[in-house]
């Protein structure tokens, strides 16, 4: 009889294109190094982020409820219908009104506005940056019950302290997402890469 052992049934992964052999995975077992929930979510707030036109601070916003659907993504920029070529972007000017903070939406407001649903009520939202205290606002009256966020760099500007105070006043839980892995790589090319059996 045939032994399966490891040797055998280990395949290597072949660029199409160059013929590098690049990894080598057990292609008869379920993957383990698959994204868990927690990091593919956030990953999503990050991507969303890419989309972000904010110079200095690109934000990402998810929005998942409790069947782990995902019912809104959004990222900081410019209200819709307004050009974002002519509204400021500099975080400083000698007037407020010529810098960005009037005017930019924040992911998070995006993100519940962006809602495929009816309601956010009793949902997650993963975010890049610990939500300011206008965000938490309407984290609270949209009835959002937990906060996941990654970084929380801000942590003693008022701002902050006063998003704590009222997401703590409305039971809304937040904690800090510590990724398994620091990246997340996306290689669009990988799907090009075929398997052959390693002889
Ligand atoms: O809760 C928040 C707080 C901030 N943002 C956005 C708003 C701005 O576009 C940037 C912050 O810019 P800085 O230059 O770092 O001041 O982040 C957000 O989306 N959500
Ligand atoms: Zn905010």
């Amino acid at each position: 009889m045939e032994q399966n052992n490891v040797e055998d049934i280990t395949q290597t992964l072949t660029d199409e294109k160059s013929s590098n052999t690049c990894k080598k995975r057990n292609l008869n077992t379920k993957r383990t190094d698959y994204l868990d929930w927690q990091d593919y979510f956030m990953s999503v707030a990050f991507l969303s982020a890419q989309r972000s036109k904010d110079p200095s601070t690109q934000v990402g916003a998810c929005i998942v409820n409790d069947e782990k659907k995902i019912v809104g993504i959004g990222y900081n920029g410019m209200p819709n219908r307004c050009s974002d070529d002519e509204l400021p972007w500099k975080r400083e000017a000698d007037e407020w009104l010529e810098t960005k903070y009037p005017y930019v939406c924040h992911a998070e407001m995006n993100a519940i506005m962006n809602k495929n649903s009816s309601s956010v009520k009793g949902c997650s939202i993963y975010v890049a940056l610990f939500p300011c205290n206008e965000c938490a606002k309407l984290i609270v009256q949209s009835g959002i019950k937990e906060v996941i966020y990654y970084s929380d760099k801000h942590k003693d500007k008022d701002t902050m302290k006063a998003s704590r105070r009222l997401l703590d006043l409305a039971n809304v839980t937040y904690k800090q997402h510590i990724p398994k892995n620091s990246q997340v790589v996306i290689d669009f090319d990988s799907i090009n890469i075929r398997s052959s059996q390693k002889s």
